[in-house]
């Protein structure tokens, strides 16, 4: 079986990026290791302090953001590193090429109950001009070089995109190594599964409520199929089914508090797995636009993310838009 480097190598990725590419796999077989060993690392509970997105830190949260941060910054490629757990940017080489952004623990809260958690990576090229500053960050999705996630589960895989398919990694704990175990994950267009946090329900806007209950309707519905539902509380283990079995994915807006309409993180979050998505055929969008095409506005944007089968993320969109052939009753007021 393939390793990553002769694999990246194939996909004619130049050898910064790979060094890039080789630092996150240090990073993930480090957390990889910790997680694996849980009560006994010491790494599990939470912490006294908030992250710069107001919520309480867990242990492996600091955690792996430390072991992320100082890992990237020691490669000469990497010209900063902006992370979720942080407010600023950190900036590493001068004339490192690329700009790192990540999610460094996604799925916090399910680390306390030996469930699945991930680390999420997007990778930028350094503008040409402007300040050595977060600026540098403020890069729509479409711009990223590669992009992907680990996901700690039953195995450990790197799953990534440099523009040419999406690679699936397994790390083989005998020997330490990732090894490649499929080369070009894909979603079908159509699905009868879908993923969201239905406790949020009464938050969301009429749109998204009217194409949820169609879904709940099953065969006795406008839709006239049942689906399946399924919420793991970790983006990148919910994303991973998607990307394996297919699939719907939504964390709409929501009104539980107007500050925070959204949840998910544009940069850690939202753009990479976008850009998995689109890459295996799906699409991925904000509820208002294509998320890839997003110029941010600030490193810690938040966003409403719809991915996952194409033709299904457009049968959501056309409920959230009341268009005709969204078997809606109700229209907006
Ligand atoms: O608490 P909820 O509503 O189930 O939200 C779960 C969502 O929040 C997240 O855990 C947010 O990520 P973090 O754990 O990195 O903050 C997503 O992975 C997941 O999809
Ligand atoms: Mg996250
Ligand atoms: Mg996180």
């Amino acid at each position: 079986m393939q390793r990553l480097t002769p694999t990246l190598r194939n996909d004619q990725v130049d050898e910064a990026l790979i060094s890039v590419i080789n630092s996150l796999q240090t990073c993930a077989k480090e957390i990889s290791f910790r997680v694996g060993q849980g009560e006994l690392a010491g790494v599990l509970g939470s912490t006294l302090s908030e992250n710069i997105q107001g919520e309480t830190q867990k242990k492996l949260d600091i955690l792996s953001n430390q072991l992320i941060k100082e890992i990237l910054l020691e490669c000469q490629h990497v010209a900063a590193v902006a992370s979720e757990e942080e407010e600023g940017i950190v900036l590493g080489h001068p004339e490192g090429e690329y700009l790192v952004a990540f999610d460094p623990l996604d799925g916090s809260s399910n680390i306390d109950i030996n469930s699945m958690v991930g680390t999420i990576f997007s990778i930028l090229p350094v503008p040409q001009d402007g300040p050595r500053d977060a600026s540098m960050f403020l890069q729509p999705g479409r711009n990223q070089i590669a992009a992907g996630y680990i996901l700690y589960g039953p195995s450990t895989m790197m799953v990534f995109t440099t523009g040419k398919g999406v690679r699936v990694l397994t790390l083989d704990q005998t020997v330490g190594e990732f090894l490649v175990t499929n080369l070009n994950l894909t979603i079908e267009p159509e699905t009868t599964e879908f993923a969201i946090n239905m406790s949020n329900f009464r938050h969301w806007q009429e749109g998204m409520q009217n194409y949820i209950d169609d879904l709940l309707a099953g065969t006795s519905g406008p839709r006239a199929k049942n689906f399946n539902m399924r919420w793991v509380a970790a983006m990148v283990a919910d994303v991973h089914r998607i990307l394996c079995r297919g699939g719907l994915f939504a964390y709409p807006w929501d009104a539980r508090s107007m500050d925070k309409p959204y949840k998910l993180r544009l940069l850690y979050e939202g753009n990479p797995m976008a850009w998995l998505v689109e890459q295996a055929g799906g699409a991925a969008h904000s509820g208002e636009e294509r998320i890839l095409d997003i110029v941010p506005t600030d490193i810690h944007q938040r966003v409403g993310v719809i991915l996952g089968a194409r033709n299904e993320v457009a049968t959501c969109l056309r409920y959230l838009r009341y268009e005709e052939g969204s078997q809606l009753d109700s229209k907006p007021v």
